[in-house]
């Protein structure tokens, strides 16, 4: 392991590896590859990153075949990669970590060119996720670029540059997608003639016979929504879909635009433009599917910081979201790596707290009489206790109502996105940031199951159905297991989705990597 970021930094090249020993049984019917990515290498010559977020993007595979198991890992050969290998040390600033190409050049001459672009040229480190665009896989983070990966052999292709073909200079890592193949996603654009707005994409499905990049040059803007503050937007992480709508939350965590451009001047980092405004609302923006506008009810929360959606559907006249919300942003503070290498005793003395995480559910009213009085709750729907105050000039103040305490990393199954759903599939975090727990949320009964044991660091848990499902939780959990013992290896683990009981493992003659999120893509 390496003392820098609690992980492996040895695994430079392609490893496959078949795994040597496997526990209990992997269902015949489970066909397809679970692809994950996720910061791998966090030191370059003599040089270390300083967040989590900021290591080279490694991706790794595992193949079910026929009951057999197949690991692969591989970095992310992304433009970012090769220039930092070349010069052998850090070149590119990431979210955490500000690099200066050249050391021998005037800093201050490189900072005026950079300056006059207002908005820097970001990394193409696309660490977060793995996102399907037309027929095509693509690594992904939440600068303008995705770069296209091979599924099979974990190669690099084309970089993808969102803004040649719309307004985008961020997006998110976690679109959503229809049924028909289509992709969705949300992004910021910044600075385009004054206007820094949200933009909802539309990334539509392959045809057959359609030319390199289809998807993108037909990609379609389907909704623009003004920043509130045109040199603060808020930052974002995922949103939700329903149906009929799309859910955007305006949260006061906000990227500072002038600060962005000045930090290479600044010698500071990207994560420094962020900031928090515990005294403003969080707005909740519904966006009309169909007639592409947003509601013109100005639903709001208390300040809150989300990253990840879990859900959101409709249900009589009203929308239902989920959502993984924290009290305030300590969250990206807690993962540089100095606070990562922490032994317990040091962390709790160093006496930032870890603001938990917890599931809210939100519940806004889509219409209400427009007689009722002010301060009345508006929600008619049973079973929840969350409400939306009516207040005036088209004010409703929402309150959630906690679903689950210590959750993050949330997957549902994804057959059941945008409708009525119960099942929550998480990571359990305690008082620090590396989950310990696997746990399996049920919203109906508001019980749970979770799977631990000694030493483990589980991934995000991926739900994969089972081929004639007939319940949403009919099928398994797959998630990759860090052992943070050296005498024992990492596996893979494989649940039962319904009884949350071990069906099998494969542990890797490789180390495995802590990584972030991934997709299962299920074979032809
Ligand atoms: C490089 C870069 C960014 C990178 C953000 C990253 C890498 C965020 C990762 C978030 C994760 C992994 C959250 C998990 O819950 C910003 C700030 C968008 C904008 C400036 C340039
Ligand atoms: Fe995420």
């Amino acid at each position: 392991g390496c003392e820098v970021c609690l992980q492996n930094t040895h695994l430079t090249s392609c490893y496959v590896a078949t795994f040597f020993l496997k526990k209990g049984e992997i269902p015949k019917w489970l066909q397809g590859t679970l692809i994950r990515n996720g910061p791998g290498m966090h030191k370059i010559g003599d040089t270390v990153y300083n967040h989590w977020f900021d290591g080279m993007a490694l991706l790794h595979s595992f193949t079910f075949k026929d009951g057999e198991i197949f690991y692969r890992s591989k970095y992310l050969r992304s433009d970012t990669y090769r220039s930092n290998m070349e010069a052998n040390r850090i070149v590119v600033s990431e979210f955490g970590t500000m690099a200066y190409p050249d050391p021998c050049k005037n800093i201050f001459a490189k900072a005026f060119s950079y300056l006059s672009h207002t908005i820097p040229d970001f990394t193409d480190n696309c660490l977060i996720n793995i996102i399907r665009c037309g027929e095509d896989l693509y690594a992904s983070t939440e600068t303008n670029y995705i770069r296209k990966i091979d599924l099979e052999t974990l190669e690099t292709n084309e970089k993808v540059d969102y803004r040649k073909y719309v307004a985008l200079n961020l997006a998110t890592s976690h679109p959503h997608y229809d049924t028909n193949g289509n992709t969705y996603n949300m992004g910021t654009s910044i600075g385009d003639k004054g206007k820094t707005k949200y933009q909802i994409i539309k990334i539509p499905q392959s045809k057959p016979g359609d030319k390199e990049h289809a998807c993108f040059t037909n990609c379609e803007v389907i909704c623009s929504i003004p920043s509130r503050s045109l040199l603060r937007p808020s930052y974002f992480h995922s949103f939700g879909m329903t149906e009929n709508y799309i859910v955007f939350i305006e949260q006061p965590f906000k990227l500072d635009i002038l600060k962005l451009a000045t930090a290479y001047f600044r010698g500071v980092n990207w994560a420094s433009c962020l900031g928090w405004y515990p005294n403003d609302k969080t707005y909740i923006h519904l966006i009309d599917r169909e007639t592409k506008k947003i509601l013109s009810t100005k639903y709001y929360t208390d300040a809150l910081v989300v990253y990840h959606h879990v859900n959101a559907y409709e249900e009589d006249g009203h929308v239902i979201f989920d959502i993984v919300a924290y009290n305030d942003n300590s969250l990206y503070d807690m993962f540089y790596l100095k606070i990562l290498k922490l032994d317990d005793a040091a962390f709790e003395k160093q006496g930032k707290t870890f603001s938990s995480p917890s599931c809210r559910r939100f519940v806004i009213p889509l219409q209400h009489d427009k007689n009722v009085e002010l301060g009345t709750n508006i929600v008619t729907l049973e079973n929840t206790t969350a409400s939306a105050l009516k207040e005036k000039d088209g004010y409703v103040y929402c309150k959630p109502e906690i679903l689950f305490e210590g959750i993050e990393l949330p997957r549902i199954n994804y057959d059941y996105n945008g409708k009525k759903y119960r099942y929550i599939y998480a990571s359990k975090v305690q008082w620090r940031p590396v989950p310990t727990k696997i746990i399996k949320c049920d919203i109906l009964t508001k019980t749970c199951y979770e799977w631990r044991e000694d030493h483990c660091w589980p991934a995000e848990p991926v739900f994969v159905r089972a081929p004639e499902a007939k319940e949403e939780d009919d099928g398994v959990l797959l998630s990759s297991i860090v052992s943070s013992d050296p005498k024992t290896s990492s596996f893979l683990l494989v649940l039962d989705a319904k009884t949350f009981k071990e069906l099998g493992r494969a542990s890797v003659t490789a180390d495995i990597h802590l990584d972030l999120h991934g997709l299962f893509i299920p074979e032809k």
